[in-house]
């Protein structure tokens, strides 16, 4: 399934010396059944922004049966899955990402939580009241509770006392919560020539605007993770763990404390990279804004105020690599 012509190629960006590019060995893992979780997630959201967890709770039966619709949905006819397009904001997109100009190896399903799936374009693709809806549903539900569980941990290893303070903002009814399917087909180009020094970029680099993204992918490499010292690191894949990233929402309710990691994802020559992302994102109306308990005696708030609908909208008017924080913030270098 490869629909990328020559022409398309040459919008699309490169990354030079990726031959140099070091592999992250250090990655934080955290295991959810040991005591010391909640002190290792808030180390790896100071230190990354990022980490994987294991013991996780994801019923491996509902990973499968998505990963395999996801499958049988990139597989089908390119004209059958543009029928589910385009995402605006849901639904299918194929190189586009955004409306802003940004262009990936990469097609894509983009979908809302809670959504009456059988009204949405999806339904062209799959009729009416199918399994795979429950499919979809279950796998989510899941993802979700995992977050809930990583957020209440991440509050306790904060000593705040409300422990549900970060997970209320994804069980809310309300939560403005996106749920992404990502194909990156293998790049002919670059199987070709698998000597170069240069990688396509499937996924260019960006920060997560909402609160927490809860990633699963195949065994297939391409996730790299960008340092405190801005260097880039690979990520080496891990089918049986889920990859935690803290939001641009996160950074702001901890005051900066928790980086809202930068990542991208280069493609492959040969694999297809299949990625399934839950971003735990709040009610639009919610104040996003540096938790009180969290200020140390007279320290001041890095951000002006603003709502998850204000920031939704100016993230949604900005080029995917663009610092989405920096209007956001009250002490900007000048
Ligand atoms: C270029 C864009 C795509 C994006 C909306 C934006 O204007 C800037 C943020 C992008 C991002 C990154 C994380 C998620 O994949 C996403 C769904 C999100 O909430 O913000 C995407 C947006 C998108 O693909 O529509
Ligand atoms: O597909 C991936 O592995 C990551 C993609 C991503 O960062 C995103 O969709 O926001
Ligand atoms: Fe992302």
């Amino acid at each position: 399934m490869v629909v990328l012509s020559k022409q398309t190629t040459e919008r699309y960006s490169y990354i030079r010396n990726c031959n140099k590019t070091s592999t992250l060995s250090t990655i934080p893992v955290v295991d959810l059944s040991k005591p010391e979780a909640k002190a290792l997630i808030v180390k790896a959201c100071e230190e990354f922004g990022f980490f994987k967890v294991i013991n996780h709770g994801v019923p491996i039966e509902a990973i499968l049966k998505l990963e395999s619709e996801a499958i049988n949905f990139f597989s089908l006819p390119h004209n059958q899955k543009e029928k589910a397009g385009p995402p605006n904001p849901f639904g299918y997109g194929n190189k586009k990402i955004g409306v802003n100009g940004d262009v990936g190896w990469v097609e894509y399903l983009l979908l809302k939580n809670n959504q009456d799936y059988n009204s949405m374009r999806l339904s062209s693709v799959f009729g009416q009241n199918t399994d795979k809806f429950s499919v979809l549903n279950e796998y989510m539900c899941a993802v979700r509770k995992m977050g809930c569980e990583i957020l209440e941990l991440m509050a306790e290893g904060l000593n705040i006392e409300e422990k549900n303070v970060f997970s209320k903002l994804l069980m809310d009814k309300e939560s403005d919560s996106v749920f992404r399917l990502n194909h990156y087909p293998p790049c002919p180009e670059m199987a070709l020539d698998n000597k170069s020094d240069e990688k396509l970029v499937g996924f260019g680099e960006h920060t997560d605007p909402q609160i927490i993204s809860l990633m699963r992918s195949n065994n297939t490499s391409g996730l790299q993770i960008c340092l405190k010292d801005r260097s880039w690191v690979a990520v080496p894949p891990d089918y049986n763990s889920f990859f935690i990233n803290v939001g641009d929402s996160l950074q702001v309710m901890s005051n900066g404390r928790f980086r809202s990691v930068r990542h991208r994802v280069l493609a492959n020559g040969s694999d297809s990279r299949l990625s399934m992302i839950y971003f735990g994102g709040p009610p639009l109306s919610q104040k996003i804004a540096p938790l009180s308990c969290l200020m140390k005696g007279n320290e001041e708030s890095l951000y002006k105020e603003f709502t998850w609908f204000d920031y939704k909208k100016s993230a949604y008017a900005s080029r995917l690599a663009d610092n989405r924080l920096g209007h956001f913030e009250r002490f900007a270098a000048s």
